[in-house]
């Protein structure tokens, strides 16, 4: 893979990077900046080299359309804070103010295209409507950096296809990811161990059959583990479920004994009456969920299990919140995970964090970064990459 070194002198020319500024919002108050945090050394050396910088982000799941709500603007301020210099948002993607942006920009300065999944093109399907998309963003650009690593394992234009649409290099949070979570997968040290939870559920229960192959021992918490307490048979009420997939846990289930791989599920639940914060929260058993009640935190028993299989680990990797860890009344069972981490770290295990919200959850609720050994900006990458798959956004710069 090239580097950005590979490239030559980037003075004057026009590098569009990939980033992964998918930040938690609360309105328009940026809740945790840790993805822009790891875009700077690569935006801060392309600015120190004299390039154009023209960075494209994604913020949310917006259905191809623009929506207010997912604009990149609060990214575009944070951005130029943490810079220590401007950064224009284009009003548009790959458009008239796109164009104007980029042509306006002197050396050394920072725009942002606005949130590319504006344009339907970015997640389509369809090969051609994403190398069109690709296409347009090639014209805005000399080079291609790729430095969004949470999402590598999107086959999307702005990830994939534009790399094969210009001169392309990694950019160095990629290459720093990539090494340390080459740690887990490079013969880890056993028991391996991972917890799952956060809202995902169904991008995430798909890694579930190739990981019973690799860890010894896998804790279901958050959003997923509805599907997997149905799997077995019990009610969930309101919580998040996903009926299509109960088939296909089951099927995980059994596997996972026949490995001889451990699933660890909880025992009981912090149920409440409504999504919201402050809807009073009631334990109840994990097979006693009451009808009408949504499932938003793993109880008290269920977090000291989890702990008791966190602890003993020499490899842990946890994405995923245990609950609902926004809302305060719903934050123990994140927060027992992540202090079980940090216990398994100081007795000598390799810990990793992965995902936007899970990373940021830890950061939040006040955990010292350093009693981690990797905190990953991506989640579902990082998982795939822990898998053994082959990530689209990564293998397209080696084609
Ligand atoms: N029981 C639950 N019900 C609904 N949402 C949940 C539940 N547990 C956790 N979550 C939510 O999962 C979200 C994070 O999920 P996800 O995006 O999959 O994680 P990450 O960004 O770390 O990869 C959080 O916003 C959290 O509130
Ligand atoms: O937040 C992200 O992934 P993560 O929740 O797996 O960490 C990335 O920005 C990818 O977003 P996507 O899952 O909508 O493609």
């Amino acid at each position: 893979m090239k580097t950005i070194k590979d490239l030559g002198d980037l003075r004057g020319k026009r590098v569009l990077v990939r980033s992964d500024f998918n930040v938690p919002l609360d309105g328009t108050t940026i809740t945790d900046d840790g993805r822009i945090r790891a875009a700077l050394p690569t935006l801060s050396s392309l600015v120190e080299a004299g390039a154009k910088v023209v960075v494209t982000a994604h913020l949310g799941r917006p259905k191809g359309a623009p929506e207010d709500k997912y604009s990149l603007a609060p990214v575009a301020a944070r951005l130029g804070e943490l810079l220590g210099a401007p950064v224009t948002l284009a009003k548009d993607t790959v458009g008239e103010s796109a164009k104007a942006t980029v042509a306006a920009l002197g050396e050394g300065e920072v725009a942002l295209l606005e949130n590319i999944r504006f344009d339907p093109r970015e997640t389509s399907k369809d090969e051609s409507e994403r190398q069109s998309l690709a296409a347009d963003l090639a014209e805005l650009a000399d080079f291609y950096v790729s430095d969004g690593f949470g999402v590598v394992h999107r086959k999307q234009a702005s990830v994939y296809d534009i790399a094969l649409a210009l001169p392309s290099a990694v950019g160095s949070l990629v290459l720093k990811e990539v090494e340390s979570l080459k740690k887990a997968t490079d013969n880890p040290e056993r028991p391996y161990v991972v917890v799952l939870g956060g809202s995902k559920v169904s991008d995430k229960l798909g890694v579930i059959g190739n990981l019973i192959t690799k860890a010894d021992r896998l804790l279901i918490g958050g959003g997923m583990l509805f599907t997997f307490l149905a799997a077995k048979g019990y009610s969930v009420g309101n919580s998040l479920l996903e009926e299509d997939q109960i088939d296909a846990v089951k099927g995980y289930l059994a596997d996972a004994e026949k490995a001889g791989v451990e699933i660890v599920l909880p025992v009981d639940i912090l149920v409440a009456d409504e999504f919201k914060a402050d809807s009073p929260a009631t334990v109840v058993a994990a097979d006693a969920i009451p009808d009408g009640k949504i499932g938003l935190d793993i109880g008290p028993e269920s977090q000291k299990l989890f702990a008791s299989k966190i602890v003993d680990a020499k490899t842990a990797v946890w994405n995923g919140p245990a609950g609902v860890f926004e809302f305060e009344a719903f934050s123990g069972g994140t927060r027992a995970v992540a202090q079980a981490l940090v216990d398994a770290t100081s007795n000598g295990a390799f810990t990793i964090v992965g995902g936007g919200d899970s990373a940021a959850a830890v950061r939040i609720l006040g955990f010292d970064e350093a009693g981690f050994s990797h905190i990953s900006t991506g989640g579902g990458a990082s998982l795939e990459f822990l898998e053994g798959k082959s990530l689209p956004g990564i293998a397209v710069l080696d084609a």
